[in-house]
């Protein structure tokens, strides 16, 4: 079983105090949710875990099976199993989707697998979120929709089989069918792989797909309260203001 523990995380950016204490643990196959106001540090949060150089840890640490990788270089998070979906994945002109995921697998996995032998696997997991070849084709993000961003977010994390995924605003964005193979997606890895995930998001409707383990809210860089899904139906209907009063 994989354990990520945040300790009394503390996170500066640009010499601002964002995050100030967050305790959070996540286990395989839990899946918790972490919901908030706009600008109350989930996005920060996630940036900070994943060791983005603008997000400063200024005290606390992130363990990973006890240890310590609080300043560990994003690559080697990533293959100790850890898995960003960004909330706005930004394009990369010139470089074709195919070819990043067949160097993310080698980075990964070592190169002892073709590259021919990868992108099968990838044509068979797109068609599951529903990415075309033709997407396969374009350049990274080139020109894609908001949905099919998070689609092909979701086929990185499918192909990448991390312990921990997270999801930044995973359903943003996205269709009605682009939720429901997004959270099959989300499901079908925590059964075939234990993955266990941190789900940023505004919106109560993926829960309606995905049995959240736990919902946090996080506000003005603190979790302040955490329960299970009725915390969030009691957001949808009272808001923040009306929860935390
Ligand atoms: N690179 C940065 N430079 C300056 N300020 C930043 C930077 N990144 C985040 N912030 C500030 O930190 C605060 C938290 O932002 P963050 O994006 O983490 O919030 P969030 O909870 O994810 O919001 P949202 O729900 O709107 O996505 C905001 O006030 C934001 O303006």
């Amino acid at each position: 079983m994989t354990t990520l523990k945040i300790k009394n995380l503390h996170v500066q950016v640009e010499g601002k105090e964002i995050l100030k204490g967050v305790d959070l643990e996540i286990n395989s196959k839990e899946i918790h949710v972490l919901m908030g106001p706009n600008g109350s540090g989930k996005t920060s949060l996630s940036l900070a875990i994943m060791g983005h150089p603008k997000y400063k840890v200024t005290e606390g640490q992130i363990l990973l099976d006890n240890e310590d990788i609080t300043n560990l270089e994003t690559y080697e998070k990533v293959r100790k199993g850890l898995f960003l979906a960004f909330q706005n994945p930004i394009e990369i002109n010139g470089v074709k989707l195919s070819t990043l995921l067949v160097a993310e697998y080698n980075r990964i996995y070592g190169s002892s697998t073709q590259p021919l032998q990868i992108i099968s696997q990838v044509k068979e997991l797109s068609k599951t979120v529903g990415i075309t070849d033709s997407l396969l084709n374009r350049g990274i993000f080139e020109g894609f929709s908001g949905g099919e961003k998070k689609r092909t977010e979701i086929l990185q994390m499918l192909l990448m089989k991390p312990k921990i995924a997270i999801l930044d605003e995973p359903d943003s964005g996205v269709d009605v069918d682009g939720l429901k193979a997004i959270s099959n997606a989300i499901v079908k890895l925590r059964e075939e792989n234990s993955t266990g995930y941190l789900i940023i998001t505004h919106y109560r409707r993926i829960l309606e797909h995905i049995n959240a383990d736990k919902v946090h809210v996080l506000y003005k860089g603190k979790i302040v309260a955490s329960g299970g899904m009725e915390l969030a139906k009691l957001i949808d209907e009272k808001g923040y203001e009306g929860v935390l009063k």
